[in-house]
C-alpha cells in the first residue's frame, strides 16, 4: 500500500487549518448557540482525509433553520404531518414546508415484521425511509424544472413551481443503543440528506410499555450523552444538520438508573418500614394467579410511596420542613445523600426512604414526572442541540405553558416542536371547540414553530382507504369517476397523476434518451422546446 505523500509540516497545517475551519462554523450566527462538551481539534482529529458527504444535509438544514426563525418572527408556524410515502411527499409540497419521517409510520410500512411504535426495528430503517423521500424530491424537482425549461420564457410564468425540497426531520428515537449506533445513525441520516433528527431520553426498547405500564427514561446524563453523540457525528461530518432534543420525561414512571443525582428529586422509594421488594410480592401474587396490575397498585398503597422530599414533608414539622426545603432551594441539584444530610440536621424524626424496594424485575426505579422534571432535563440539553420538544402524553395547556415559559425564561429565543401525538383526546384534557381551532397559533405564540400530527399516514389513509375500498367494490368505475376521476380532472390545474404531461415525468425520460442520442432537445424545433434561458 502506497504511504500518504504528505510531509509532518503538511499535515500539521492541514490539521491547523481544519481546526480554524471548525472555530469559524461554531462561531457562525446559525452555531453561535450550541455548547459542546469538547474542542475543534478533537474533533479534527476524528475526520477522515476527505470530506463527509453532508452538502444535502447541511443546505436543507439551512433551509429549515430559516424557515424557523421566519415563522418566530411572526408568531406562525409550520403545520406539518408524518408519512414514509415519496407519492404523499410529493403532494405537501403544495402546502407544507418540511416533511416528517416518523419512526411510528416505518414500524408499520417500512419493516421486514411490522408492529407497534416500540422503537424495535433495526437502527437504519428510518435513515434510509430518509434517504428513498429525498431521492423521489430530487427526481420530482429534476422533472419539474426539465419540464419548465422544454418551454420558453414567455410561457413559463403559468407553469407549475413547486418547491420539492422541502426539508426532512426524521424520527431518531433513543439512539438505538450504545453511543457508536448512535453517531452511525446520525452519519447515515446526514448522508441520506436529513434537515434535522429527534433524539429522546427513553429506555432502548422501553418506549411505550414496561410491565403494563408507563415508559421509562434514562438518567439525565446517558441523555445529554446521546444528543452529544450526534452533535459530535454532525461536527466530524462538518455538517449544520440540526439537532431536535426530544424528552419523554413527561408522564414518564420508570428510570432505569440513578447514577445521576439530577434525577434523584424525582425517584420513587418506600416510606413505610418492613415492606417487601416489589418483585418478590408480584412474584408470589403471580404463583398464585392473582391479577398483577391490581397487586402491583396495592403493593404502593402499602408501601407509601414518595419522594425523599414528599417522605421528609410526611414526618416533618411545618417549621422543620421550611428549613429542609430553604435548605434544599440552596442548590441547583442536590443527591438522595445530600438531601438526606439535610434531613438530619433540619427534621428530628427519622426519615424513611427506601428507593431499592420498588425496583421492578428488570431493575428499574420508579419515577414521579412532573413538568419541572421535564424543564430540567430540557434546559440541560438546549445547549446541545437546536430545538426542544417536550413529548406529552395528553394535551394538558396549563403543562404546556409552564413548559415553554420555563425554558424561555431561561433561552428566550429558544425554537420549540410540538407533536400532535395519535391518540390525544382534546375534549378529555378540556379544550373547547374554539379552543382547538386556534390552538396551533397559540401554541406558536410560545416559540413553538415546528408542528406535527405524526401518524397521519396510519390514521388519514387508513380511513380514506377504508372509505375508498367501500366505494370502489359496491360501485366499481362508476364511484371512481364521481369521487377521484372527476373531481380531479376537473380541478385547475388537474391533480397529479393524471396527466402524463407534467408529475409522471415521462418528458424527463424522454430528455435523458434525446440526449444519449446526441440529439440537441434545443434544436429540435418541437413546441415544447428546450430554452437555455
Ligand atoms: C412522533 C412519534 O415518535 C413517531 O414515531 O411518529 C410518536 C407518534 C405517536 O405515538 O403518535 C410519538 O409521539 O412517540
Amino acid at each position: 500500500m502506497p504511504k500518504l505523500d504528505i510531509s509532518v509540516e503538511e499535515e500539521q497545517k492541514a490539521f491547523e487549518a481544519e481546526i480554524a475551519a471548525i472555530e469559524k462554523q461554531w462561531a457562525s450566527p446559525r452555531q453561535a448557540h450550541l455548547k459542546r462538551p469538547y474542542t475543534a481539534p478533537t474533533i479534527a482529529a476524528l475526520r477522515p482525509s476527505l470530506p463527509s458527504n453532508s452538502t444535502s444535509s447541511t443546505k436543507q438544514a439551512l433551509k429549515l433553520w430559516s424557515q424557523l426563525h421566519t415563522h418566530n418572527k411572526s408568531g406562525t408556524c409550520e403545520l406539518t404531518f408524518g408519512t414514509t410515502d415519496p407519492i404523499i411527499v410529493s403532494q405537501r409540497a403544495k402546502s407544507q414546508q418540511t416533511v416528517y419521517v416518523s419512526g411510528a409510520l416505518c414500524g408499520f410500512s417500512e419493516v421486514a415484521i411490522p408492529g407497534m411504535d416500540h422503537a424495535d426495528y433495526p437502527w437504519d430503517t428510518v435513515p434510509k425511509v430518509v434517504s428513498k423521500v429525498y431521492k423521489s424530491q430530487l427526481w420530482h424537482s429534476a422533472r419539474q424544472r426539465q419540464f419548465r425549461l422544454r418551454h420558453p420564457v414567455s410561457q413559463r410564468g403559468e407553469l407549475e413551481n413547486w418547491d420539492y425540497m422541502a426539508p426532512i426531520i426524521a424520527d431518531g428515537d433513543m439512539g438505538f443503543g450504545s453511543l457508536t449506533s448512535t453517531m452511525k445513525m446520525a452519519a447515515e441520516f446526514v448522508e441520506a440528506g436529513v434537515a434535522m433528527i429527534h433524539i429522546d431520553d427513553l429506555a432502548i426498547g422501553m418506549k411505550k410499555f414496561t410491565v403494563g405500564q408507563g415508559r421509562t427514561v434514562v438518567p439525565t446524563s446517558e441523555y445529554l450523552g446521546r444528543l452529544t453523540a450526534a452533535r459530535m457525528q454532525f461536527d466530524v461530518m462538518g455538517s449544520e444538520t440540526l439537532l431536535l432534543c426530544r424528552c419523554d420525561t413527561d408522564h414518564a414512571e420508570f428510570i432505569t438508573s440513578v447514577v445521576d443525582e439530577r434525577d434523584h428529586e424525582y425517584v420513587l422509594g418506600a416510606t413505610e418500614k418492613g415492606v417487601q421488594e416489589l418483585k418478590k410480592w408480584l412474584k408470589s401474587a403471580q404463583a398464585e394467579g392473582k391479577d398483577l396490575r391490581k397487586v402491583r397498585e396495592e403493593w404502593k398503597e402499602k408501601a407509601g410511596l414518595k419522594t425523599f422530599d414528599e417522605a421528609v414533608q410526611g414526618v416533618a414539622e411545618k417549621e422543620e420542613y421550611g428549613a429542609y426545603t430553604a435548605e434544599v432551594a440552596k442548590h441547583k441539584f442536590l443527591s438522595l445523600s445530600a438531601r438526606r444530610e439535610i434531613a438530619v440536621k433540619t427534621v428530628k424524626k427519622d426519615v424513611f426512604f427506601d428507593w431499592e424496594l420498588p425496583r421492578s424485575a428488570m431493575g428499574q426505579y420508579m419515577f414521579k414526572s412532573c413538568v419541572k422534571a421535564v424543564v430540567e432535563r430540557a434546559l440541560v440539553a438546549a445547549p446541545l442541540g437546536d430545538v426542544t420538544w417536550a413529548r406529552m402524553d395528553s394535551p394538558v395547556w396549563k403543562d404546556i405553558v409552564e413548559f415553554h415559559t420555563e425554558v424561555r425564561k431561561v433561552y428566550p429565543d429558544r425554537l420549540f416542536a410540538f407533536g400532535y401525538t395519535g391518540d390525544y383526546d382534546y375534549a378529555k384534557a378540556g379544550y373547547s371547540a374554539e379552543q382547538v381551532k386556534t390552538v396551533h397559533l397559540d401554541l406558536a405564540k410560545m416559540g413553538i414553530v415546528w408542528q406535527v400530527q405524526p401518524i397521519w399516514s396510519l390514521q388519514g389513509l387508513n380511513m380514506v382507504t377504508e372509505q375508498f375500498g367501500k366505494m370502489w367494490a359496491e360501485e366499481g368505475i362508476a364511484g371512481y369517476l364521481r369521487n377521484v376521476q372527476g373531481p380531479a380532472l376537473s380541478q385547475t390545474p388537474m391533480a397529479d397523476g393524471f396527466e402524463k404531461l407534467s408529475y409522471c415525468g415521462g418528458y424527463l425520460a424522454d430528455a435523458f434518451f434525446e440526449t444519449v442520442a446526441g440529439e440537441s432537445i434545443a434544436e429540435k424545433g418541437k413546441a415544447d422546446n428546450f430554452k437555455r434561458h
